[in-house]
């Protein structure tokens, strides 16, 4: 690794260290429902804390834009991570300026802070030096242990590694070591399974991607977008219409790889995005025009399963149906069962990564047999693709 990590720091006592971390975790009422993000940075804070530094948590939460969105507020995300530590983690509503100042001020050795979301001011995601000053000012050293939004050129993970003596942190370090070993030189063949709901920033990896593995299952939103480009009409489906000429060019990219493309061939709809609403399964020129898919069908699960067993490798981004609410988990959860059984009998090196889909294969009891989770979904497919991620690259020396 050609960057610092916290074993070349000395003498903490006192100091302020920032520490990005991602605590972009899936909430339910204000409740964190998967706390696998949470515990994978606690090495660091407690690391730090245990070395009297005065650790300032740095985080984003969903894509409120510049705007302060009262949902997508990190305050009750700090008593989840003070449960999970064992110890008080305070809360500043502001990530600079004087409410951020005066929190930091405050502060004694050892102690815990989370600032406000970042991304509640513009100059986050515009890399904004300004911005990038006003969250340097506050601290002597920074650490960056978001990994999962390391493909990110944005303040909090790139601007301000530029301004502060800047190192990885243990998570960081950890994933980047741990998806080297796995994926550095997969096993082949090689089978993605690409799901979830971030079609248009998870779309353009699949051009690239199509490239690097032998298949690639298309599930969850994102297939939705795919099979309207091939003239199904998707109802009320979550779909991104004006996608359809990137689909296709994936399609291409992927026939000229030799990659060969797995869509849904059968879907579970429903009129209500709501746990028990009423549902059915329905051939692709079956899907009422009021209804929208959540799930993939039965058949389309046994095809996954089909090419999970032909797969010496598997890397998983993204549920295949909408699995926080059932009965629409059933195809995620099949094909993380089989997936996982495959693992432990030893016929499959498995990578999933992303933090719902972490959510989703905890739900399904598969994470643990897993050979590999990370906390990242897009920027571990970033990776997979050779691309250089910004937050990495702003940590070499
Ligand atoms: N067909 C679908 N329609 C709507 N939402 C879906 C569908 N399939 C999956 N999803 C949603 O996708 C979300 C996860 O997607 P994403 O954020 O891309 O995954 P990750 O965080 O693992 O990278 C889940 O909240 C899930 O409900
Ligand atoms: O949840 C995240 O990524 P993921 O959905 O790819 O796992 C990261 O926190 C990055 O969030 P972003 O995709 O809104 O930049």
């Amino acid at each position: 690794m050609t960057f610092k990590t916290l074993d070349n720091l000395t003498d903490l006592a006192g100091k302020r260290v920032l520490v990005r971390v991602d605590l972009n975790v899936p909430m339910e009422s204000g409740k964190v429902t998967d706390a696998t993000r949470i515990e994978r940075v606690l090495p660091t804070i407690a690391e730090l804390a245990s070395r009297s530094a005065k650790v300032i948590l740095l985080a984003h939460f969903g894509r409120p834009k510049g705007q302060r969105v009262a949902e997508m507020s990190l305050a009750p995300v700090a008593p989840a991570v003070a449960d999970l530590l064992g110890k008080p983690v305070a809360f500043a509503d502001d990530c600079i300026g004087d409410v951020a100042c005066a929190a930091i001020a405050a502060m004694e050795n050892g102690s815990v802070l989370l600032l406000e979301n970042t991304r509640f001011h513009v100059g986050e995601e515009k890399n904004d030096l300004e911005f990038a000053k006003a969250l340097a000012e506050n601290a002597d050293i920074y650490v960056n242990d978001a990994f999962s939004a390391a493909h990110r050129a944005h303040g909090s993970t790139e601007g301000i590694a530029r301004l502060l003596p800047a190192f990885a942190g243990r998570t960081m370090q950890a994933e980047l070591e741990a998806l080297q070993s796995a994926l550095g030189d997969p096993k082949r063949p090689v089978l993605a399974v690409v799901g979830g709901a971030k079609v248009s920033s998870k779309i353009d990896l699949l051009e690239n991607l199509v490239s690097k593995v032998e298949m690639l299952v298309i599930g969850g939103g994102m297939a939705n977008t795919f099979l309207a480009a091939k003239g199904v009409d998707v109802g009320k489906s979550l779909c991104e219409h004006d996608l359809a000429g990137t689909a296709k060019k994936i399609m291409a990219a992927a026939d000229k790889a030799g990659c060969d493309i797995i869509l849904p061939v059968d879907a579970v709809v429903a009129r209500e995005f709501k746990a028990g609403a009423a549902n059915e399964t329905v051939a692709l020129d079956a899907i009422p025009a009021d209804a929208m898919i959540l799930d993939v069908g039965a058949a389309t699960i046994k095809s996954v399963q089909g090419k999970i067993d032909t797969a010496q490798t598997l890397v998983w981004n993204g549920p295949l149906g909408a699995f926080e609410i059932a009965p629409f988990d059933q195809a995620t959860v099949a094909a993380a069962k089989h997936a996982a059984d495959r693992t432990i009998s030893g016929n499959l090196n498995s990578v999933a990564g992303g933090g719902d889909t972490v959510a989703a294969l905890n739900h399904a009891g598969a994470a643990e047999a897993f050979s590999y989770v990370s906390t990242a979904g897009g920027a571990f497919l970033e990776w997979l693709e050779g691309k250089k991620l910004p937050g990495v690259e702003a940590l070499k020396n």
